[in-house]
Protein backbone atom coordinates (compact mmCIF):
# COMPACT_ATOMS: atom_id res chain seq x y z
CA UNK A 1 0.00 0.00 0.00
CA UNK A 2 1.57 3.41 -0.87
CA UNK A 3 2.22 5.78 1.80
CA UNK A 4 0.46 9.79 1.35
CA UNK A 5 2.42 12.64 -0.44
CA UNK A 6 4.32 13.93 1.99
CA UNK A 7 4.93 17.93 2.16
CA UNK A 8 7.85 20.03 3.50
CA UNK A 9 6.91 23.92 3.58
CA UNK A 10 10.25 26.32 4.41
CA UNK A 11 9.35 29.43 6.26
CA UNK A 12 8.02 29.62 9.25
CA UNK A 13 6.66 33.32 8.69
CA UNK A 14 3.01 33.95 7.63
CA UNK A 15 2.82 32.78 4.87
CA UNK A 16 4.96 29.55 5.27
CA UNK A 17 2.87 28.89 7.93
CA UNK A 18 -0.29 29.08 6.89
CA UNK A 19 0.38 27.26 3.88
CA UNK A 20 1.82 24.47 5.75
CA UNK A 21 -1.53 24.65 7.94
CA UNK A 22 -3.41 24.10 4.98
CA UNK A 23 -1.99 21.10 3.32
CA UNK A 24 -1.60 19.26 6.80
CA UNK A 25 -5.11 19.40 6.69
CA UNK A 26 -4.87 17.01 3.26
CA UNK A 27 -1.59 15.13 3.86
CA UNK A 28 1.74 14.77 6.24
CA UNK A 29 3.20 18.07 6.50
CA UNK A 30 6.85 19.32 8.20
CA UNK A 31 7.05 23.01 8.47
CA UNK A 32 10.91 24.21 8.88
CA UNK A 33 11.56 26.92 10.81
CA UNK A 34 14.82 28.71 11.31
CA UNK A 35 13.71 29.34 14.77
CA UNK A 36 13.65 26.29 17.18
CA UNK A 37 11.52 28.04 19.52
CA UNK A 38 8.91 28.98 16.51
CA UNK A 39 9.19 25.41 15.67
CA UNK A 40 8.56 23.95 19.57
CA UNK A 41 5.20 26.32 20.13
CA UNK A 42 3.82 25.01 16.85
CA UNK A 43 4.94 21.33 17.83
CA UNK A 44 3.06 22.20 21.58
CA UNK A 45 0.67 25.25 21.49
CA UNK A 46 -0.13 24.34 17.66
CA UNK A 47 0.22 28.48 17.07
CA UNK A 48 2.65 30.74 15.85
CA UNK A 49 2.09 33.65 17.90
CA UNK A 50 5.30 36.07 16.35
CA UNK A 51 3.95 35.94 12.89
CA UNK A 52 0.06 34.94 13.44
CA UNK A 53 -1.07 35.78 17.04
CA UNK A 54 -3.34 33.49 18.48
CA UNK A 55 -4.90 31.47 15.51
CA UNK A 56 -5.49 27.81 15.53
CA UNK A 57 -3.14 26.04 13.08
CA UNK A 58 -4.22 22.71 12.06
CA UNK A 59 -2.99 20.25 14.85
CA UNK A 60 -1.43 17.50 13.15
CA UNK A 61 1.07 20.31 11.28
CA UNK A 62 4.78 19.07 12.66
CA UNK A 63 7.55 21.56 12.84
CA UNK A 64 10.99 21.06 13.13
CA UNK A 65 14.49 23.87 12.76
CA UNK A 66 16.67 21.18 11.56
CA UNK A 67 16.59 21.71 7.56
CA UNK A 68 18.02 18.47 6.74
CA UNK A 69 15.02 16.48 8.04
CA UNK A 70 12.69 19.21 5.99
CA UNK A 71 14.21 18.46 3.11
CA UNK A 72 14.44 14.44 3.56
CA UNK A 73 11.32 14.65 4.49
CA UNK A 74 9.71 16.00 1.01
CA UNK A 75 7.70 14.64 -1.54
CA UNK A 76 6.60 18.08 -2.82
CA UNK A 77 8.63 21.11 -1.49
CA UNK A 78 7.06 24.52 -0.63
CA UNK A 79 9.52 27.45 -0.78
CA UNK A 80 8.30 30.15 1.83
CA UNK A 81 11.11 31.94 3.04
CA UNK A 82 11.58 35.88 1.71
CA UNK A 83 12.98 35.90 -1.74
CA UNK A 84 16.41 37.29 -0.72
CA UNK A 85 16.58 34.28 1.75
CA UNK A 86 16.02 31.46 -1.09
CA UNK A 87 19.37 30.73 -2.50
CA UNK A 88 20.88 30.35 1.11
CA UNK A 89 18.39 28.35 2.32
CA UNK A 90 18.35 26.23 -0.73
CA UNK A 91 21.85 25.71 -0.97
CA UNK A 92 21.91 24.26 2.40
CA UNK A 93 18.58 22.02 2.25
CA UNK A 94 19.59 20.75 -1.90
CA UNK A 95 21.94 17.93 -0.85
CA UNK A 96 18.88 16.40 1.16
CA UNK A 97 16.15 16.59 -1.24
CA UNK A 98 15.36 13.93 -3.67
CA UNK A 99 16.08 14.35 -7.25
CA UNK A 100 12.51 15.13 -9.39
CA UNK A 101 10.53 16.53 -6.03
CA UNK A 102 8.00 18.89 -7.86
CA UNK A 103 9.43 22.51 -5.69
CA UNK A 104 6.48 25.24 -5.63
CA UNK A 105 7.59 28.77 -4.11
CA UNK A 106 5.65 31.27 -2.31
CA UNK A 107 7.23 34.00 -2.29
CA UNK A 108 6.84 37.51 -4.35
CA UNK A 109 9.60 39.21 -5.13
CA UNK A 110 12.84 38.96 -6.82
CA UNK A 111 16.68 38.32 -6.08
CA UNK A 112 18.85 42.07 -6.43
CA UNK A 113 21.33 42.01 -8.78
CA UNK A 114 20.51 39.09 -10.71
CA UNK A 115 16.95 40.08 -10.93
CA UNK A 116 16.20 36.68 -11.17
CA UNK A 117 11.98 35.81 -9.71
CA UNK A 118 11.68 32.69 -7.28
CA UNK A 119 11.34 29.63 -9.24
CA UNK A 120 14.48 31.04 -11.69
CA UNK A 121 16.53 31.08 -7.91
CA UNK A 122 14.66 27.54 -7.39
CA UNK A 123 15.86 26.42 -10.75
CA UNK A 124 19.58 27.73 -10.25
CA UNK A 125 19.74 25.62 -6.61
CA UNK A 126 17.76 22.19 -7.12
CA UNK A 127 18.23 21.89 -10.95
CA UNK A 128 16.23 18.90 -12.77
CA UNK A 129 13.24 19.18 -10.46
CA UNK A 130 9.62 20.60 -11.87
CA UNK A 131 9.40 24.02 -10.65
CA UNK A 132 6.05 26.19 -10.20
CA UNK A 133 4.47 28.51 -7.64
CA UNK A 134 1.16 28.53 -5.58
CA UNK A 135 0.00 32.51 -5.90
CA UNK A 136 -3.60 34.58 -5.47
CA UNK A 137 -5.22 37.11 -3.48
CA UNK A 138 -3.93 35.16 0.09
CA UNK A 139 -3.57 37.25 2.75
CA UNK A 140 -2.69 34.93 5.44
CA UNK A 141 -4.26 36.05 8.23
CA UNK A 142 -7.80 35.69 6.57
CA UNK A 143 -7.14 32.71 4.90
CA UNK A 144 -6.32 30.82 8.24
CA UNK A 145 -9.18 32.86 9.99
CA UNK A 146 -11.18 30.83 7.27
CA UNK A 147 -12.39 33.43 5.20
CA UNK A 148 -13.05 31.89 1.16
CA UNK A 149 -10.29 32.39 -0.82
CA UNK A 150 -8.70 31.04 -4.17
CA UNK A 151 -5.04 30.63 -5.58
CA UNK A 152 -3.44 29.39 -8.24
CA UNK A 153 -0.80 26.43 -8.93
CA UNK A 154 1.42 27.65 -11.65
CA UNK A 155 3.12 24.98 -13.56
CA UNK A 156 3.83 24.71 -16.81
CA UNK A 157 3.21 21.03 -16.93
CA UNK A 158 -0.80 20.30 -16.56
CA UNK A 159 -0.23 16.60 -15.07
CA UNK A 160 2.10 17.85 -12.52
CA UNK A 161 -0.10 20.79 -11.38
CA UNK A 162 -2.96 18.94 -11.24
CA UNK A 163 -1.48 16.83 -8.73
CA UNK A 164 -0.38 19.19 -6.56
CA UNK A 165 -3.97 21.14 -6.67
CA UNK A 166 -5.62 19.08 -3.88
CA UNK A 167 -2.51 19.04 -1.37
CA UNK A 168 -3.31 22.76 -0.92
CA UNK A 169 -7.32 22.58 -1.24
CA UNK A 170 -10.07 23.17 1.67
CA UNK A 171 -13.48 23.77 1.96
CA UNK A 172 -13.03 27.43 1.75
CA UNK A 173 -9.55 27.30 0.11
CA UNK A 174 -9.83 26.99 -3.89
CA UNK A 175 -7.05 25.90 -5.71
CA UNK A 176 -7.01 26.79 -9.62
CA UNK A 177 -4.17 25.88 -11.96
CA UNK A 178 -2.51 27.96 -15.04
CA UNK A 179 0.78 26.82 -17.17
CA UNK A 180 1.79 30.56 -17.74
CA UNK A 181 4.38 30.50 -14.95
CA UNK A 182 5.99 33.26 -16.13
CA UNK A 183 2.52 35.67 -15.81
CA UNK A 184 1.69 34.00 -12.72
CA UNK A 185 4.70 35.07 -10.67
CA UNK A 186 5.27 38.54 -12.12
CA UNK A 187 1.82 39.04 -10.89
CA UNK A 188 2.84 38.61 -7.63
CA UNK A 189 5.59 40.19 -7.40
CA UNK A 190 4.67 43.41 -9.21
CA UNK A 191 1.43 44.29 -7.53
CA UNK A 192 3.61 44.70 -4.72
CA UNK A 193 5.41 47.91 -6.07
CA UNK A 194 1.60 49.07 -6.71
CA UNK A 195 0.48 48.29 -2.82
CA UNK A 196 2.85 50.81 -1.55
CA UNK A 197 1.46 53.42 -4.23
CA UNK A 198 -1.86 52.43 -2.89
CA UNK A 199 -0.20 52.82 0.60
CA UNK A 200 1.17 55.83 -0.06
CA UNK A 201 -2.15 57.40 -1.83
CA UNK A 202 -4.15 56.15 1.34
CA UNK A 203 -1.68 57.86 3.63
CA UNK A 204 -2.15 61.19 1.57
CA UNK A 205 -5.42 61.15 2.45
CA UNK A 206 -6.79 60.67 -1.37
CA UNK A 207 -10.81 59.66 -2.71
CA UNK A 208 -12.15 56.45 -4.32
CA UNK A 209 -11.50 57.90 -7.44
CA UNK A 210 -7.94 57.94 -6.33
CA UNK A 211 -7.79 54.42 -5.19
CA UNK A 212 -9.20 53.04 -8.56
CA UNK A 213 -6.52 55.26 -10.53
CA UNK A 214 -4.03 54.04 -8.76
CA UNK A 215 -5.26 50.35 -9.16
CA UNK A 216 -6.10 50.27 -12.83
CA UNK A 217 -3.13 52.19 -13.91
CA UNK A 218 -0.93 49.82 -11.54
CA UNK A 219 -2.51 47.03 -13.79
CA UNK A 220 -1.24 48.42 -16.65
CA UNK A 221 1.66 48.65 -15.86
CA UNK A 222 2.05 45.64 -14.63
CA UNK A 223 0.80 44.11 -17.83
CA UNK A 224 3.03 45.78 -20.24
CA UNK A 225 5.95 44.66 -18.37
CA UNK A 226 4.89 41.14 -17.86
CA UNK A 227 3.68 41.38 -21.84
CA UNK A 228 7.05 42.42 -23.00
CA UNK A 229 8.63 39.68 -20.82
CA UNK A 230 6.98 37.08 -22.31
CA UNK A 231 3.75 36.43 -20.10
CA UNK A 232 0.25 35.85 -21.31
CA UNK A 233 -1.51 39.23 -21.38
CA UNK A 234 -5.08 37.46 -19.85
CA UNK A 235 -2.69 35.98 -16.65
CA UNK A 236 -3.29 39.31 -15.39
CA UNK A 237 -6.72 39.43 -15.67
CA UNK A 238 -6.40 36.23 -13.16
CA UNK A 239 -5.99 35.34 -9.32
CA UNK A 240 -2.67 35.94 -9.56
CA UNK A 241 -2.94 39.35 -11.73
CA UNK A 242 -5.91 41.41 -10.94
CA UNK A 243 -6.79 39.70 -7.86
CA UNK A 244 -3.85 39.80 -5.90
CA UNK A 245 -3.31 43.38 -6.78
CA UNK A 246 -7.18 44.03 -5.58
CA UNK A 247 -6.51 42.19 -2.04
CA UNK A 248 -2.87 43.94 -1.77
CA UNK A 249 -3.81 47.35 -2.76
CA UNK A 250 -7.51 47.69 -0.57
CA UNK A 251 -6.67 45.48 2.87
CA UNK A 252 -5.14 47.52 5.83
CA UNK A 253 -3.83 43.42 6.50
CA UNK A 254 -1.23 44.51 3.43
CA UNK A 255 2.59 44.84 4.92
CA UNK A 256 3.28 46.78 1.47
CA UNK A 257 0.40 48.77 2.01
CA UNK A 258 1.43 49.84 5.27
CA UNK A 259 4.56 50.56 3.99
CA UNK A 260 3.57 53.20 1.64
CA UNK A 261 0.92 54.48 3.90
CA UNK A 262 3.60 55.15 7.18
CA UNK A 263 6.10 56.69 4.33
CA UNK A 264 3.39 59.18 3.09
CA UNK A 265 2.73 59.83 7.33
CA UNK A 266 6.97 61.18 7.63
CA UNK A 267 7.66 57.71 8.96
CA UNK A 268 11.26 56.42 7.55
CA UNK A 269 11.63 53.07 5.94
CA UNK A 270 14.16 52.19 9.06
CA UNK A 271 11.15 52.83 11.76
CA UNK A 272 8.41 51.23 9.58
CA UNK A 273 11.03 48.22 8.87
CA UNK A 274 11.56 47.58 12.49
CA UNK A 275 7.92 48.24 13.58
CA UNK A 276 6.40 45.89 11.67
CA UNK A 277 9.20 43.03 12.25
CA UNK A 278 7.76 41.68 8.45
CA UNK A 279 9.15 41.42 5.16
CA UNK A 280 7.25 43.57 2.52
CA UNK A 281 8.84 42.71 -0.61
CA UNK A 282 8.05 45.32 -3.08
CA UNK A 283 10.67 47.97 -0.88
CA UNK A 284 13.22 45.69 -2.04
CA UNK A 285 12.55 44.78 -5.78
CA UNK A 286 11.09 48.51 -6.85
CA UNK A 287 14.54 49.10 -8.25
CA UNK A 288 14.91 45.98 -10.15
CA UNK A 289 11.35 46.36 -11.79
CA UNK A 290 12.20 49.58 -12.49
CA UNK A 291 15.46 48.79 -14.36
CA UNK A 292 13.47 45.89 -16.17
CA UNK A 293 10.88 48.15 -17.46
CA UNK A 294 13.93 50.58 -19.12
CA UNK A 295 14.82 47.27 -20.26
CA UNK A 296 12.28 46.37 -21.94
CA UNK A 297 11.41 49.64 -23.06
CA UNK A 298 8.08 49.62 -20.63
CA UNK A 299 6.82 52.94 -19.08
CA UNK A 300 6.04 52.36 -15.58
CA UNK A 301 5.41 55.77 -14.28
CA UNK A 302 3.77 54.07 -11.03
CA UNK A 303 6.76 52.13 -10.07
CA UNK A 304 9.47 54.62 -10.86
CA UNK A 305 7.78 56.84 -8.22
CA UNK A 306 7.89 54.02 -6.00
CA UNK A 307 11.21 53.44 -6.62
CA UNK A 308 12.10 57.25 -5.65
CA UNK A 309 10.70 57.17 -2.61
CA UNK A 310 11.85 54.10 -1.22
CA UNK A 311 15.49 54.50 -2.82
CA UNK A 312 16.08 58.03 -3.05
CA UNK A 313 14.08 59.77 -0.53
CA UNK A 314 11.54 61.34 -2.72
CA UNK A 315 8.87 62.17 -0.08
CA UNK A 316 5.27 60.60 -1.17
CA UNK A 317 3.68 64.11 -1.69
CA UNK A 318 5.97 65.07 -4.42
CA UNK A 319 5.64 61.38 -6.25
CA UNK A 320 2.04 62.00 -6.17
CA UNK A 321 2.68 65.22 -8.18
CA UNK A 322 4.95 63.79 -10.61
CA UNK A 323 2.32 61.53 -11.41
CA UNK A 324 0.13 64.27 -12.18
CA UNK A 325 1.55 64.56 -15.81
CA UNK A 326 0.27 67.40 -17.98
CA UNK A 327 -0.48 64.88 -20.78
CA UNK A 328 -1.62 61.29 -20.92
CA UNK A 329 -1.01 58.65 -23.51
CA UNK A 330 -3.78 56.68 -25.02
CA UNK A 331 -4.96 54.29 -22.28
CA UNK A 332 -3.88 50.99 -23.99
CA UNK A 333 -0.70 52.47 -25.97
CA UNK A 334 1.89 54.11 -23.39
CA UNK A 335 4.91 54.27 -24.99
CA UNK A 336 8.49 54.20 -23.26
N1 LIG B 1 1.92 36.98 4.39
C1 LIG B 1 1.13 36.86 3.34
O1 LIG B 1 -0.08 37.11 3.44
C2 LIG B 1 1.69 36.39 2.04
C3 LIG B 1 3.05 36.38 1.76
N2 LIG B 1 3.51 35.96 0.56
C4 LIG B 1 4.94 35.91 0.25
O2 LIG B 1 5.52 34.86 1.00
C5 LIG B 1 6.91 35.13 1.24
C6 LIG B 1 7.17 34.94 2.73
O3 LIG B 1 6.44 35.96 3.38
P1 LIG B 1 5.84 35.88 4.85
O4 LIG B 1 5.73 34.49 5.33
O5 LIG B 1 4.62 36.70 4.83
O6 LIG B 1 7.02 36.64 5.62
P2 LIG B 1 7.14 36.98 7.17
O7 LIG B 1 7.83 38.28 7.25
O8 LIG B 1 5.84 36.78 7.83
O9 LIG B 1 8.13 35.82 7.69
C7 LIG B 1 9.40 35.67 7.12
C8 LIG B 1 9.90 34.27 7.45
O10 LIG B 1 11.10 34.04 6.72
C9 LIG B 1 12.13 33.72 7.65
N3 LIG B 1 13.40 34.24 7.15
C10 LIG B 1 13.73 35.53 6.93
N4 LIG B 1 14.99 35.60 6.47
C11 LIG B 1 15.45 34.32 6.42
C12 LIG B 1 16.67 33.74 6.06
N5 LIG B 1 17.69 34.49 5.64
N6 LIG B 1 16.80 32.40 6.14
C13 LIG B 1 15.79 31.64 6.56
N7 LIG B 1 14.58 32.12 6.93
C14 LIG B 1 14.43 33.46 6.85
C15 LIG B 1 11.72 34.35 8.96
O11 LIG B 1 12.37 33.68 10.02
P3 LIG B 1 12.56 34.39 11.48
O12 LIG B 1 11.20 34.43 12.11
O13 LIG B 1 13.51 33.45 12.16
O14 LIG B 1 13.14 35.76 11.22
C16 LIG B 1 10.23 34.08 8.92
O15 LIG B 1 9.97 32.75 9.29
C17 LIG B 1 7.14 36.57 0.75
O16 LIG B 1 7.75 36.52 -0.50
C18 LIG B 1 5.73 37.15 0.63
O17 LIG B 1 5.65 38.15 -0.36
C19 LIG B 1 2.65 35.49 -0.39
C20 LIG B 1 1.30 35.45 -0.16
C21 LIG B 1 0.71 35.90 1.06
O1 LIG C 1 0.79 38.81 -1.21
C1 LIG C 1 0.01 39.04 -0.33
C2 LIG C 1 -1.43 38.73 -0.45
O2 LIG C 1 -1.70 37.95 -1.57
C3 LIG C 1 0.47 39.68 0.93
O3 LIG C 1 0.80 40.98 0.66
P1 LIG C 1 1.79 41.77 1.64
O4 LIG C 1 3.13 41.09 1.51
O5 LIG C 1 1.78 43.17 1.16
O6 LIG C 1 1.24 41.62 3.02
Amino acid sequence: MSRPVQVTVLGGGSWGTTVASLAAGNTPTLLWARSADTAREINEQHTNSRYLEDRALTPSLRATSDLREAAEHADVLVVGTPSHSIRDVLAEAAPHVRPWVPVLSLAKGLEAGTRLRPTQIIGETLPGHPVGLLAGPNLAREVLDGKAAAAVVALPDAATACALQPLFAAHLFRVYRNEDLLGSELGGVLKNIIAIAAGMAEGLGVGDNTRAMVLTRGLSEITRLGVAMGAQERTFAGLTGLGDLMATCMSPLSRNRRVGEALARDKTLEEITAEMGQVAEGVKTARTVVELAREHDVRMPIAEEVDAVVNDGRHPREAYRGLRRAAAEHEYHEVA
